[in-house]
């Protein structure tokens, strides 16, 4: 039997429902053998109003990380989300180019949700000049796509196709923006650009605050296909629904946070078949 080894390069959310935690999770519901590079822990701090800390992890650690999986294993598709630093992002890609890797998702995580400022600003830069050029998919939310392409803030479709061009420009193969529910839309709508078509995916939209997390299990969901040998398109398409189902099941974990469900799309795919 074939193996379907897919890595993410992530930071941890200590909470359980962004992060690496998120990805191994996703990993496992699609049937894809996960394995992790830790480049940073994010904490929540319940005592002071839930205020995020992160901590870096050093650069080589990182890297004996990347050498045990790229090396000792192989990996047939790998995601990026939250890298921490510029020196971790230049690993990353040259990670990439090093061993050839294909299929390869970076989710240009620049903050957590409830933030509104860039983590690191220099961070932004590296990611599109260095990274981004090397994404067969790149998913911005909408937020990330105005750092991107340099638009900023973006309200409208047509600003969606706008950003999308540009950050095609950079370099990445196929560029997913994220409406969310931060588009004043009906519908959950993410925008695909191929460098020739645009592609409107749109799904339910799920009236809830319960999407921590939605980001990177979407990305998860993305690589895990494309590490079972699926298309760009179909692999976003399953991923949308994926997404799409473990919104619809989200939950509150504590007072602040409610992560999605990452065992939703399987239950509803079981009960289809039972
Ligand atoms: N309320 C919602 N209902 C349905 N889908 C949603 C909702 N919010 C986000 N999504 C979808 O979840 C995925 C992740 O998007 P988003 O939450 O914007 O990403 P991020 O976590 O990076 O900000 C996208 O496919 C988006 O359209
Ligand atoms: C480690 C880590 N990565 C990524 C994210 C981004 O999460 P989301 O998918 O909700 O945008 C978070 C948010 O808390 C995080 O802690």
């Amino acid at each position: 039997m074939t193996m379907h080894k897919a890595l993410t390069i992530a930071g941890s959310d200590s909470s359980g429902g962004a992060g690496i935690q998120a990805d191994l999770k996703t990993f496992q519901e699609l049937g894809v053998y996960g394995m992790t590079a830790l480049t940073t822990i994010v904490t929540m701090d319940p005592e002071n109003n839930w205020s995020h800390g992160v901590f870096p992890q050093a650069v080589e650690t990182v890297e004996q990380q990347l050498k045990t999986i790229v090396q000792g294993v192989g990996v047939t598709a790998l995601k990026t989300g939250m890298l921490g630093s510029v020196e971790i992002i230049e690993l990353a890609a040259k990670t990439i180019d090093d061993h050839h890797l294909t299929n390869i998702v970076v989710d240009p995580v620049m903050i957590c949700k409830g933030e509104d400022e860039v983590l690191h600003p220099e961070t932004m830069v590296s990611l599109r000049d260095v990274l981004v050029p090397k994404a067969t998919v790149v998913t911005p939310n909408l937020f990330e796509a105005g750092q991107l392409s340099g638009l900023g803030p973006i309200k409208t479709i047509e600003q969606m196709k706008e950003a999308a061009v540009k950050i095609y420009e950079s370099g990445a193969k196929y560029v997913l923006i994220k409406g969310g529910n931060k588009l004043a839309h009906e519908k959950a709508i993410d925008l695909l650009y191929d460098g020739q078509t645009f592609e409107i995916l749109e799904s339910d939209r799920i009236e809830t605050t319960y999407t921590h997390g939605a980001g990177c299990t979407y990305s998860a969901a993305i690589t895990a296909e494309l590490a079972k040998g699926k298309d760009v398109k179909e692999a976003i398409q399953t991923a949308k629904a994926f997404i799409t189902e473990a919104i619809r099941h989200s939950f509150p974990l504590n007072q602040y946070v409610g992560p999605t469900n990452h065992g939703a799309y399987r239950r509803q795919k079981e009960a289809v078949h039972a």
